[in-house]
């Protein structure tokens, strides 16, 4: 199955919870038409489909933890082979969330040639989010479980970033103040 992905170009786009990676990655789509997938989407496509399987993820999501690996490489591995196709490349949007994410990934589908590293700080990505969940509906998207997320981002992604910036492949896009906090 991964066959098919073979030739695939793939960026990992990880930053903080609310640090703007989507916003990033819509940008991105404009401009280059790469394909967009949010693992975050994907898993609460899976809670609204109401499975069992959905029910796991969105206790395990509102606690602001990481959802088994295995779950969410396979989900992101059907969907990028469903593009695999028509894809110019793509642009995998909140992952790896933890190391082994990434080493697995790689087993089974490839090597990024990019990660570009959605940088914000704790205070702007904590307002994004509470102002975020007025409107967003997103069960994770309240105060204490937007703590938990910051917490499970510094203990466990940051080491991603570390082990890709090692390879060279890592590019910082810094949110500007000029845009806004
Ligand atoms: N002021 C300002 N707000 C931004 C910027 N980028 C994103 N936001 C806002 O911050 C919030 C979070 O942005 P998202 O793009 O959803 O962030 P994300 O990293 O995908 O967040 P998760 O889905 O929680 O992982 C949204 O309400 C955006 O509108 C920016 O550059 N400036
Ligand atoms: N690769 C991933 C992506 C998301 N998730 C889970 O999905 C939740 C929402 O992810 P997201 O990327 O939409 O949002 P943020 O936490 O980055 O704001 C995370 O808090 C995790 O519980 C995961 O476990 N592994
Ligand atoms: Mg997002």
């Amino acid at each position: 199955m991964a066959e098919k992905l073979k030739n695939s170009k793939i960026i990992f786009v990880v930053g903080g919870p609310g640090s703007g990676k989507g916003t990033q990655c819509d940008r991105i789509v404009k401009q280059y038409g790469y394909t967009h997938l949010s693992t975050g989407d994907l898993l609460r496509a899976e809670v609204s489909s109401g499975s069992d399987r959905g029910k796991t993820l969105s206790a395990i999501m509102e606690r602001g933890e990481l959802v088994p690996l295995d779950t969410v490489l396979d989900m992101l591995r059907d969907a990028m082979v469903a593009k695999a196709a028509v894809s110019k490349g793509f642009l995998i949007d909140g992952y790896p969330r933890e190391v082994k994410q990434g080493e697995e990934f790689e087993k089974k589908i490839g090597a990024p040639s990019l990660l570009l590293y959605v940088d914000a700080g704790s205070d702007t990505m904590v307002k994004r989010l509470v102002k975020r969940g007025e409107t967003s509906g997103r069960a994770d998207d309240n105060e204490e479980t937007i703590k938990k997320r910051l917490e499970t981002y510094y203990k466990a992604t940051e080491p991603v970033i570390a082990l890709y910036e090692g390879r060279g492949i890592v590019r910082k896009r810094l949110l500007r103040v000029v845009i806004g906090g």
